[in-house]
């Protein structure tokens, strides 16, 4: 059991790393205060349910109903969370300027309000499929350093100045508005996870060092896409549903929750691999999850516990990206299940002896 007797603020935690970096300006730790204290609104927005009337996408609501970048219809809460991330970020003068999934361009600082040397990126409301039948969702953030251009000129943010390898990543968290409200974090000295206490409205230091188990017997992929899927992933997922019968020799678990900020909270807490993989179901599309704001955060955490993210094919925080709203394909969680699926995207398809189809006597539905 990680909690203490006298538990530790976030506050508290990020002075503490920052003594840690000498010369370190503070500006990093207002802006994950900030960051922190979004979520916490965001939380108290999501527990209000129906009765803060903004949830559902059905229901006629002020805000939402529109068709963002992705081609996705917003709900009201996702149009209310990016509200809340811009507005609780946009004045602290620790940022050159953000951008979301919600929104097509980068945001600009407004005129007059000071700026600062970080970028932040975020998907404000993740899984918000989930919030129409009460299950959890969260929002993910990347905070990158902006270009030394960016900051002397004074000028808005573009696209490109976010187009850095998550390598690069200065700090990478998500909030989880779960039975409790999550925040997990890491400023690149490992990972850290805070309760949010409804009392004190305060994150308390809860799990102060995560580490991800190298090995598993769980696994979280979206079966209704397995016709789509590229014959490295129907290997791995029908080895995995042969069990102690096939060449894995014991029986794995399945889970999705189609909240992925939720399913890297199982991972982070008890292992697991999770796979949202690049398939064949719109060629336009190569992968469903957004890289800058979904994969590299997600890959941030899961190297600094000790885990692997990737695309299958090459380490996901090595990807140069091309587009701020791109997509990818994305394989993270317990470091030999993820080694494991590179492996089999870099063995021939004929290499597989004897060949096990999806679809015969290991099934997924069939027995
Ligand atoms: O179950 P599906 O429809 O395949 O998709 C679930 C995935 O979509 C997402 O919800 C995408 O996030 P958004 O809700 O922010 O669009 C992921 O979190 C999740 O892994
Ligand atoms: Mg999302
Ligand atoms: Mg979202």
């Amino acid at each position: 059991m990680p909690f203490s007797h006298h538990p530790t603020t976030l506050t508290q935690y990020l002075i503490e790393q920052r003594r840690r970096f000498p010369g370190a300006s503070g500006e990093l730790n207002t802006l994950l205060l900030d960051v922190a204290l979004a979520c916490k609104a965001i939380a108290r927005t999501v527990a209000f349910g129906v009765l803060g009337r903004c949830t559902g996408g059905t229901d006629p609501t002020p805000v939402g109903g529109q068709v963002n970048v992705q081609g996705e219809v917003q709900k009201p809460l996702d149009v209310l969370s990016n509200r809340v991330f811009l507005q609780r970020n946009a004045g602290s003068g620790t940022l050159a300027g953000m951008a979301s999934e919600e929104m097509d361009a980068p945001y600009a600082i407004p005129a007059g309000q000071p700026r600062g040397k970080y970028l932040l990126v975020f998907d404000p409301l993740d899984g918000s499929s989930n919030i129409d039948v009460n299950v959890s969702v969260g929002s993910i953030f990347s905070v990158l350093r902006a270009p030394q251009d960016l900051v002397d000129s004074g000028r808005d943010a573009t696209e490109a100045d976010f187009l850095q390898p998550g390598c690069t990543q200065v700090a990478a968290g998500y909030a989880l508005y779960g039975p409790t409200t999550q925040l997990v974090l890491s400023v690149g000295q490992g990972v850290a996870g805070f309760t949010l206490d409804p009392n004190l409205g305060e994150f308390m230091l809860t799990h102060p060092d995560i580490r991800v188990p190298r090995q598993t017997q769980e696994f979280a992929i979206n079966a209704s896409n397995a016709r789509f899927w590229e014959p490295p992933v129907k290997r791995y997922v029908d080895e995995c549903l042969a069990g102690r019968s096939g060449p894995r020799d014991k029986d794995f678990n399945m889970r999705w929750i189609a909240s992925m900020v939720a399913e890297a909270h199982r991972i982070l807490m008890r292992g697991g691999v999770f796979l949202y993989p690049r398939d064949t179901k719109d060629l336009a599309k190569p992968g469903r999850l957004r890289l800058l704001y979904e994969a590299n955060p997600v890959g941030f955490l899961m190297e600094q516990a000790g885990g692997r993210a990737s695309t299958g094919r090459e380490p996901m925080l090595a990807v140069p990206p091309t587009q701020l709203h791109q997509r990818i394909g994305l394989v993270f969680g317990s470091a030999d299940e993820v080694e494991r699926i590179e492996r089999y995207h870099r063995e021939p398809a004929q290499d597989r002896e004897p060949p096990v189809p999806l679809f015969r006597e290991r099934s997924l539905f069939r027995d």
